[in-house]
């Protein structure tokens, strides 16, 4: 076997491993000598994300637990691209690498899983939703304060497992991540942004190189879709203006029609009683600019 043409580095969960077989997908299908076997090499790299699953300490180290030490990967040059879920990735990165490619944005609304089949509004008060975000806490008091938001972790399967075993009554996971692991059909519903916004970035995947990498970054350029990269920058730079002064949960999420962005953006405390929302509409080419007024508004 010849050595491989590019190395993508990722985390080894499902999802994660789903996400990255996509890109060399893509990657083989707009160039014939990366579809020959062996010429993009997956290297899995674990992360202090997938070693910690602790849902305080994951806040107190902040953002970056399941991207540093493919950062570290890529800056050595051990691999030649990262594929990461956009949710997960900070909004600084490190010094000489840049996100240089999104995949075409899957659904970036969240799934409803109920073990009784009832609607987030109908189900009985004292039930126990589980989550480890604090948006989705945050949303689900918000809407319903009578109902107990439980720690839940763990990936995709283990939640799913524990709400079949009885240890929460409802719980929620990203349907992008859903889709890709072919779990779709076991949800109860899907949440609207209108109930429940979602994450920044939530159901987009992102491509992270070396800036200075031209080789990789020209095979990289091929697989960005420019719609989604508009979506993500106006979300990402919302974080961007509240990141610092701003410890609480924040969701946003930009759509485009007509030629016209569309951005709601929403801070709210993590126990769902207070909250600030706001919308602005532009031209996708001002994304970021929509992002940050938002952010700062
Ligand atoms: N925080 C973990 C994580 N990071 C990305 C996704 C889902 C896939 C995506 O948003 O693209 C998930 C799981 C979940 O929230 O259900």
């Amino acid at each position: 076997m010849t050595s491989p043409l590019l190395k993508i580095g990722t985390r080894g969960s499902p999802l994660a491993l789903a996400q990255a077989h996509e890109t060399r997908d893509r990657l083989a299908a707009a160039f014939p000598e990366l579809a020959a076997e062996g010429a993009v090499e997956i290297v899995v790299i674990k992360t202090t994300g997938d070693r910690i699953q602790d849902r305080t300490l994951m806040e107190a180290g902040g953002k970056g637990l399941f991207t540093k030490e493919i950062e570290e990967a890529l800056l050595d040059g051990s691999v030649d691209l990262a594929v990461h879920s956009m949710k997960d990735v900070p909004t600084w990165l490190p010094q000489g690498l840049h996100i240089s490619a999104l995949l075409p944005r899957e659904d970036p609304r969240d799934a409803w899983f109920c073990r009784h089949g009832c609607g987030l509004d109908e189900l009985p008060a004292g039930s126990v939703v589980g989550t480890a975000s604090l948006r989705r806490q945050a949303l689900i008091l918000m809407r319903r304060p009578d109902l107990k938001v439980l720690a839940f972790r763990g990936n995709v399967q283990t939640r799913l497992r524990k709400l079949g075993e009885g240890v929460v009554d409802a719980t929620l996971l990203a349907l992008a991540g859903l889709r890709r692991l072919g779990l779709a059909d076991k949800l109860t519903a899907v949440l609207e942004p209108h109930q429940m916004l979602p994450a920044v970035a939530q159901g987009a995947i992102g491509i992270e190189t070396r800036m200075d990498d031209a080789r990789t970054n020209a095979y990289v350029a091929a697989l960005n879709c420019g719609e989604t990269a508009a979506r993500v920058a106006a979300e990402r730079a919302v974080l961007a203006a509240l990141d610092g002064s701003c410890r609480t949960p924040i969701a946003a999420l930009a759509t485009i029609a007509d030629g016209s962005l569309s951005l709601s953006a929403l801070v709210i405390r993590p126990d769902g009683t207070e909250w600030y929302r706001t919308e602005r509409i532009g031209l996708p080419e001002e994304a970021a600019l929509l992002g940050a007024a938002a952010g700062r508004s």
